[in-house]
């Protein structure tokens, strides 16, 4: 499994780097920045510790390394402000992104290569990619809300003093302000969790306040996220590496599961080496469903305001 990281000189690519070092799974690791001495001092850093890791190569190139990796992984934008939604963005990224993408094209991609899109505003470039790069739509991913989940996830556990790995929730939706925290599916340890000692509602709606506000706190404390997002890639490479078919709430483009259509969002999707392999759409509460529904639609709107 060969991973391209473009974007690979900044604080996403690079930790999303460490950590497919740090999991071992892939084979090769090529990084691609128009910062070319950021960008080798990556690699470079990398490559040093790789005698205690894994038998991988790790190097950096231009964007032709592309044409030989099984997963693109995208990271190369600017960040937002404090103050800035992440469709705010839109404006500075689509250009900047729309040229990567023309870059992409002209090299070429494997047949069967999946374009992993993590820039943002993410679910409106995932759908940017898949329509500009002409691939089948189930080969073009966005990381969606696999970075909301795991700090859902995380900081419940925090809050219950329970192991993060036995919290089971999903946040679907937009990775943005309209992210749906699908509360009717929470689990801990196989518990329901509203039934778990100590998971009042007050304590579950601090929590969901602190996961929508995470991008920006971090953001405001130290410029960005880095190690949280790091892992989540890896997570969604690793999951297609080994044909897992675990089910992760990445973006992708929508026909028809929660009503939702044209539009790239997260619902619970199962991924393997092919992909997309299939949405599952379980019942939500009304209310859940509602937001979903509406988060759709303010992607969908967007995508029209940008793709006209
Ligand atoms: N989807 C998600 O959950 C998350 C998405 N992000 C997004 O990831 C993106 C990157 O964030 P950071 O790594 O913190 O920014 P950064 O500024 O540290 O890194 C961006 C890198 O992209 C490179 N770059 C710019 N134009 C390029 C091009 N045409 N070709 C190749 N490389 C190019 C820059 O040289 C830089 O090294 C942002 O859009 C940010 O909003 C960040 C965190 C979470
Ligand atoms: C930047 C961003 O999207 C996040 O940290 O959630």
């Amino acid at each position: 499994m060969n991973v391209s990281i473009i974007g690979g000189g900044g604080l996403v690519g690079s930790c999303a780097a460490f950590a497919l070092q740090a999991g071992g799974i892939v084979r090769e690791i090529a990084l691609v920045d128009v910062n070319q001495d950021l960008v080798e001092g990556q690699a470079l850093d990398l490559l040093h510790g790789s005698s205690l890791t894994a038998d991988q190569k790790i190097y950096a190139g231009g964007t032709e390394l592309v044409k030989d990796s099984d997963v693109i992984v995208i990271t190369a934008g600017l960040r937002r402000k404090p103050d800035e939604s992440r469709l705010d963005l839109i404006n500075r990224n689509v250009e900047l992104f729309k040229n990567i993408l023309a870059d992409v094209k002209r090299v070429g991609t494997k047949p069967g290569a999946i374009v992993f899109v993590v820039s943002n505003p993410v679910d409106v470039l995932t759908y940017l990619a898949m329509k500009e790069l002409g691939l089948p739509p189930q080969q073009v991913i966005g990381l969606g809300t696999v970075l909301d989940t795991t700090r859902l996830r995380s900081m419940l556990a925090a809050r219950l003093d329970v192991p993060p790995t036995q919290v089971s929730t999903l946040i679907l939706g937009e990775h943005g302000d309209s992210m749906v925290p699908i509360w009717s599916a929470a689990q801990v340890g196989g518990l329901p969790l509203d039934k778990f000692p100590g998971a009042s509602p007050s304590l579950i709606a601090e929590v969901e306040k602190k996961t929508r506000g995470s991008g920006a706190e971090v953001i405001k404390k130290k410029g960005g996220a880095g190690f949280a997002v790091g892992v989540s890639i890896a997570d969604v490479v690793h999951c297609i590496a080994l044909d897992q078919r675990r089910i992760l709430p990445v973006s992708s483009l929508q026909n028809g599961a929660f009503g939702l259509r044209d539009v790239c969002i997260s619902v619970p999707t199962v991924m393997g080496r092919s992909g997309v392999m299939q949405h599952l759409e379980i019942e939500l509460w009304p209310k859940e469903q509602m937001a979903l529904t509406q988060s759709g639609k303010v992607l969908r709107e967007t995508v029209d305001k940008v793709l006209g």
